[in-house]
């Protein structure tokens, strides 16, 4: 696992890029302002999966390879062994959906090279959401109720952690340990305009002081006029919120 020092340590920047040519040129400016580049689908498809080279070439930067495997536990396990295969992936995720045979099979494949993450629920999923596809009524209220479920069986299957929305950090924490990885996606800075396709949303100082590990940050950081004044601000709200914590 990466080791985390610093605030800045603790941000995940998504490479959300149509083009390895501009994920480079982000990651070229982000590097030493962010701890971990995260690749998800559009990166690695418009890519064929060759970013993950570029990315490692360029630095000594992490990787966490998002691609959010759901399938049967074969097709997991097999998918997993060959992330496992690749230099400089730290984490790669795995969708938690109804299969503990799945995640086993994910955890198996890693064979403790990756560390697993099991996405438990969307951060762009409300309580309403879950309660419109059919799951039940009481989670419309309390979408955590669902994420504490599904962290119990990552936890069970022996992943390294969850994804997770800062509203359930604490909690997961407090059952699973510290050493259960809660990666944070849903972060606008305080101030933000809108909240995009994102519904469980919390700041970076709120997603710290509820035991966030690591905090996802995507377009609040890509779309702003200088990507690495607001990844620094980022961090420096994320050092406060530490309270002495972290460097
Ligand atoms: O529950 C989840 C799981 C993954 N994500 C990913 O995180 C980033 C968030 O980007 P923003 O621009 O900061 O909204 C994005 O790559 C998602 O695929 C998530 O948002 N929620």
């Amino acid at each position: 696992m990466a080791e985390k020092k610093t605030a800045a340590d603790c941000i995940v920047f998504p490479l959300d890029l149509p083009t390895v040519a501009e994920a480079a040129e982000y990651a070229r400016q982000l590097s030493g302002r962010v701890g971990m580049f995260k690749i998800g689908l559009e990166l690695f498809i418009s890519g064929r999966g060759q970013i993950i080279e570029t990315i490692r070439e360029s630095g000594d930067s992490a990787i966490f390879l998002d691609l959010k495997l759901h399938d049967i536990p074969a097709t997991v396990g097999r998918a997993m062994e060959r992330i496992a295969a690749w230099d400089g992936v730290v984490f790669a995720t795995v969708h938690c959906g109804e299969s503990p045979a799945m995640l086993k099979a994910a955890v198996r494949g890693s064979s403790g090279r990756v560390g697993v993450l099991g996405v438990t629920v969307l951060t762009s999923v409300s309580g309403k959401d879950l309660q419109k596809a059919g799951f039940d009524p009481v989670y419309a209220d309390d979408p955590g109720a669902l994420v504490m479920k599904r962290a119990q069986m990552v936890r069970d299957a022996g992943c390294a952690g969850v994804v997770c929305s800062g509203h359930e950090a604490a909690a997961i924490k407090a059952e699973f340990g510290s050493d259960f990885v809660t990666m944070v996606p849903g972060i606008r800075p305080a101030g933000s305009v809108g909240k995009d396709d994102q519904k469980r949303v919390v700041t970076p100082g709120q997603a710290v002081q509820n035991g966030a590990d690591y905090l996802v940050i995507g377009r609040p950081i890509r779309d702003a006029d200088d990507p690495g004044k607001a990844a620094e601000q980022i961090a420096a709200e994320i050092r406060e919120a530490a309270g002495g914590g972290l460097a």
